[in-house]
């Protein structure tokens, strides 16, 4: 359960960190950088052995909104949903996961590339999807082109966005926020550098 709607996860912020941690002992600098910059939605894929446990970890800090990514199938949902994760994020949608998801009531944002798999999305009922791989998918162009007759779906583009490229992508109407892991880089974790790179990213204007 969670007690925002995806619309409002969106809104949070202009940029979605997307966040492959290794080590659970960087959870809480890693999430009090990116809250202090004002990204306050934190997306922790399931990509580590440790993702369950930071998802724990970065729950813990206050104004965090920690929600899970590469999301993959119902057990994964349940898992992440027991750790914390107060919203979804999965790189496609299957039936399964997105009647999971909506039975759960927990925002979800689902990976969609094409008209067939936003209308599936549609027929279940959801409204909000993350359009991914967004730049090798076709960029802003196929996502235009898609939003012009699927006209009520709202996105969140993810794949391959930069703090360089958000803003063309973040001026659109149909686009509510993007996600991207470029706020946090790999290697060892600097507090004072993720703050940073947070507080351009929050920066961004939107549409
Ligand atoms: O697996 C998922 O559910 C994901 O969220 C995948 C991410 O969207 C991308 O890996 C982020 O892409 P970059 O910003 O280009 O690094």
């Amino acid at each position: 359960m969670s007690e925002l709607t995806v619309e409002q996860v969106m809104e949070l912020a202009p940029v979605i960190p997307v966040l492959v941690v290794d080590r659970v002992e960087d959870a809480l600098t890693i999430a009090r950088a990116l809250v202090a910059g004002g990204l306050p939605a934190l997306e922790v894929t399931l990509r580590t052995p440790a993702a369950l446990d930071v998802i724990r970890e970065m729950s813990q800090v206050e104004g965090a909104v920690v929600g899970a990514g590469t999301v993959l199938n119902p057990d994964q949902l349940d898992a992440a949903m027991a750790a914390g994760a107060r919203f979804v994020v999965s790189p496609g949608l299957t039936e399964p996961l997105g009647k999971a998801a909506i039975a759960a009531n927990i925002p979800f944002l689902p990976g969609t590339a094409t008209a067939g798999d936003i209308m599936r999305g549609m027929d279940m009922g959801l409204t909000h999807f993350k359009f991914f791989p967004a730049e090798t998918s076709g960029g802003l162009p196929a996502l235009k082109a898609l939003a012009a007759p699927l006209h009520t779906a709202r996105f969140c583009p993810t794949g391959g966005i930069t703090l360089e490229s958000a803003p063309t992508w973040l001026a659109q109407p149909f686009i509510k926020c993007v996600g991207g892991s470029w706020v946090v880089p790999k290697g060892p974790v600097d507090g004072a550098k993720i703050e940073q790179l947070a507080r351009a990213a929050a920066a961004l204007p939107r549409g």
